[in-house]
């Protein structure tokens, strides 16, 4: 253990235990990026969390809670400390009249709704997994599909944080209103929260029904009732066959008995599996992507238009859907109202119609694309009081909201050969929406510049929050510096990205400023010729020399502050 550490816990010796762990090693759910913390904390009380943000502080470290890494982008990356609050995750209290619980901030959204069971209560949204911390989940806007309703961060009625210099502060609406606001969609770079009232709804069923249509249909009836039909709508838009899936739900009472549809054929083995082996094969043959399409979607929806089915399942598990595999996502929210020419442009691009069609100034040439691209919706302006609205939530200000999202599946872990332009193309023409990007997804394109235009003073006030709460960035890492911040800045315990290396299961290990002095260090101490671990580059000289150094230097002087 650092030497710092130990000289820093003797000192509290308290009764309060630490239970950190070395030798982690944390991937994203897709396993697209890894890294290793120096130490992994699971703490289980309060105390024990306040315990850790002040060894932090005095050992000069960052601090990055993880729910679950469901987020697919580096958000959760660190060679620091990594915190995480799965022994953190009880039920506090339930109002059942006021249907409101409160909770631990590691709770899972599947773990709360099946305990919640009991009191007849459920969560009035999820989107497709219910697997995430509540706290992850609000943490970088997570939305379902519904106009009845926003982000899932809207029904969080009060939350309760540890900043940085240790104390717990409670924020709502109407108590340290500007910290709710930073807090409710916070990028994790504000603080720890650990407690949470969410307003929850009776405890239902859904009855949804699903069908397949042409392209024109869904395009049609888009200014119609296509999305206020039903309480819940979603759509998968295939590209090349100019069809869409649309899957609707609507609540009916608990008494109704369950009704199962017809069994999924990629939800069992041999679809699961011929599917996953076609994609494969596509990452080599890139052009039976197509043929892919028209022959998964056949075998799991028909292959004819107008082909329906339905079930009954509880509100909690039958919003959810199958997400298969390995994937990487790129969402955006862009009005709804946008909706027909941005799928129009995309369609006319990815099947490689004229410039004039989709004006996009990216070549489609050679390039195929995964089924389906998401289409869902939320509407966070309804009744909301836009004093209260989470400084960083990407959806629309003023009106519904639509998300388009790029799937892009991982087979076997291989990254797909069409993902940089396709992305590109995506995401200028995204822009050209007045789109912004879903926080934990994969967008490649945007400066620090545009995220300035996208969200404009509201950027300013969540910037503020975040440098009063945690002044020596505790909570802050490349993310955030990279989207949000002035590059040539730095605060003294904020983490910096070093480097990323591609490993060999698949995926990229991202190396922090923490990794790297610890190699250095032992590089030094073992007289400059043998790393700590085999597998990363070597720093030699004088390189390791001032880097070293300037760790030193840090160490003893402090960093001066932005
Ligand atoms: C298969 C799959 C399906 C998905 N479906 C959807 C979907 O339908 N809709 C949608 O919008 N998104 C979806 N997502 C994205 C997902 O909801 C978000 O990435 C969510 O943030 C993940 O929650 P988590 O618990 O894994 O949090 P993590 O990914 O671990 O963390 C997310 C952020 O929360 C912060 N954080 C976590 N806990 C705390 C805490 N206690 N205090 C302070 N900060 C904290 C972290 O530091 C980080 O910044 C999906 C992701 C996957 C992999
Ligand atoms: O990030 C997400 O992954 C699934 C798609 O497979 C989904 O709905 C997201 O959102």
């Amino acid at each position: 253990m650092n030497p710092k550490l130990t000289a820093e816990l003797a000192k509290l010796d308290d009764g309060i235990p630490f239970r950190a762990s070395t030798g982690h090693v944390h991937h994203t759910w897709a396993k697209t990026l890894h890294s290793r913390p120096e130490l992994y904390i699971q703490p289980e009380t309060l105390e024990e969390i306040q315990k850790v943000v002040t060894l932090a502080r005095r050992c000069r470290r960052r601090v990055v809670v993880v729910g679950c890494a469901h987020s697919p982008n580096d958000i959760t990356c660190t060679s620091s400390w990594k915190i995480n609050l799965d022994n953190f995750s009880r039920i506090l209290n339930v109002d059942q009249e006021a249907k409101q619980v409160t909770v631990e901030g590691g709770i899972r959204l599947n773990h709360l709704n099946l305990q919640m069971k009991k009191y007849g209560l459920t969560m009035p949204n999820l989107g497709s997994i219910d697997n995430q911390s509540i706290v992850g989940a609000i943490s970088t806007a997570t939305h379902g599909s519904s106009l009845s309703h926003g982000l899932l961060a809207e029904s969080v009625l009060s939350l309760q944080i540890v900043l940085s210099n240790g104390q717990a502060v409670r924020c709502s609406p109407t108590q340290n209103t500007e910290l709710f606001r930073a807090a409710l969609v916070s990028l994790g770079a504000l603080g720890v929260i650990t407690e949470i009232t969410f307003q929850m709804t009776s405890f239902s069923h859904i009855e949804w029904t699903q069908s397949l249509e042409p392209l024109s249909h869904v395009l049609d009836n888009w200014g119609k009732d296509l999305w206020t039909q039903e309480e819940y709508t979603r759509i998968w838009w295939l590209p090349y066959m100019s069809r869409a899936i649309i899957w609707r739900a609507h609540k009916v009472p608990p008494s109704t008995s369950p009704r199962s549809p017809p069994p999924s054929w990629y939800g069992g083995a041999v679809g699961f599996h011929t599917y996953h082996n076609l994609l494969y094969l596509a990452s080599f043959l890139p052009p039976i992507l197509p043929f892919i399409e028209w022959f998964v979607f056949g075998m799991q929806y028909g292959f004819s238009v107008g082909h329906a089915t339905s079930g009954v399942e509880e509100l909690r598990t039958g919003l959810l859907m199958d997400c298969l595999y390995s994937q990487f996502v790129n969402e955006w929210a862009i009005p709804l109202a946008k909706g027909p020419e941005a799928i129009t442009r995309l369609s006319a691009w990815i099947n490689g119609k004229p410039y004039s069609a989709h004006r996009i100034p990216f070549s489609a040439r050679g390039l195929y694309v995964h089924a389906p691209v998401e289409v869902r919706v939320s509407d966070t302006s309804r009744n909301r009081d836009n004093t209260t609205r989470p400084y960083l939530d990407p959806t629309v200000d003023d009106g519904p909201t639509l998300y388009l999202n790029a799937t892009l599946y991982r087979a076997y872990l291989k990254d797909p050969p069409c993902k940089e332009r396709y992305y590109q193309a995506f995401e200028y023409l995204m822009k050209e929406m007045g789109g912004r990007p879903h926080w934990a997804k994969n967008y490649q394109t945007v400066m620090r510049d545009e995220f300035k235009n996208m969200y404009g003073g509201r950027l300013g006030d969540w910037l503020l929050q975040r440098q009063k709460v945690d002044p020596d960035g505790m909570f802050l890492g490349d993310y955030v510096r990279r989207n949000l911040l002035e590059p040539e800045k730095r605060l003294p315990l904020e983490e910096r990205e070093v480097k990323r290396w591609k490993v060999s299961e698949g995926g990229e290990m991202w190396v922090g400023e923490v990794q790297r002095e610890r190699e250095i260090g032992a590089e030094l101490s073992e007289g400059g010729t043998k790393s700590s671990d085999e597998s990363f580059d070597r720093v030699q000289g004088e390189e390791a020399q001032s880097m070293f150094l300037s760790q030193k230097t840090r160490e003893e002087n402090g960093w001066e502050r932005t």
